[in-house]
């Protein structure tokens, strides 16, 4: 099973694709959790991401396409794969085309998590107050602003793009988590 996840900051993807991926045995692949951890041990690619990362703004189509196309081949992604946060440009859904097609692989669905941006903005809020450790470093109001707007612009395109290609799903994000699950669970199944 190989899915992906649309949906703007704070929707849940997060919760729900790690959810799906201990239903389905599939790994959860999260482009933001790689990049954070690539900030964090300071590699080459985390030393230039930090910054954009921080202002709410994406990082260079070819930094996460290639980090994907190497992270699709290892052994945990053999069953599949739910990819959360990836693609979040045009340009990345159709390097992600080309890489499946190149390897022989289709994608089986594409949830869309849709939710209200007040809902959204009060959720990050929650989640800045309640990280231990403190929030992440774009967890605050302007940079949550900035990556509202960048999801409208540049993510939200995907819609149509996976509605054209048959393969969009889309659920209510703003049911409990339980219920979410619930209906993409169904969603999933009715296809
Ligand atoms: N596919 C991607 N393309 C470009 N930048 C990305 C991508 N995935 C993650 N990032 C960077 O990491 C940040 C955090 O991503 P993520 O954890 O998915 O956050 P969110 O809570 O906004 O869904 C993004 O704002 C962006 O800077």
């Amino acid at each position: 099973m190989r899915l992906i996840f649309l949906g703007p900051p704070g929707a849940g993807k997060g919760t729900q694709a790690a959810r799906l991926a201990d239903h389905y045995g599939i790994a959860q692949l999260s482009t933001g959790d790689m990049l954070r951890a690539a900030v964090a041990a300071e590699t080459n690619i985390g030393l230039a991401a930090k910054d954009i990362m921080a202002r709410g703004e994406l990082v260079p189509d070819e930094v996460v396409v290639e980090i994907i196309s190497q992270r699709v081949e290892e052994p945990d992604c053999a069953n599949g794969f739910i990819l959360d946060g990836f693609p979040r440009t045009v340009a990345q859904a159709a390097a992600l085309d080309e890489l499946l097609a190149q390897k022989r692989l289709d994608l089986d669905a594409v949830l869309e998590l849709s939710v209200d941006d007040g809902v959204l903005i009060q959720r990050i809020e929650k989640r800045a107050k309640e990280t231990v450790g403190g929030p992440r470093d774009d967890d605050n109001a302007e940079a949550l602003k900035n990556r509202l707007g960048v999801y409208n612009r540049q993510t939200a395109p995907l819609v149509a793009y996976y509605r054209e290609r048959g393969l969009l799903k889309t659920v209510d994000g703003m049911a409990g988590i339980d219920d979410v699950t619930a209906e993409i669970l169904r969603a999933l199944e009715a296809r």
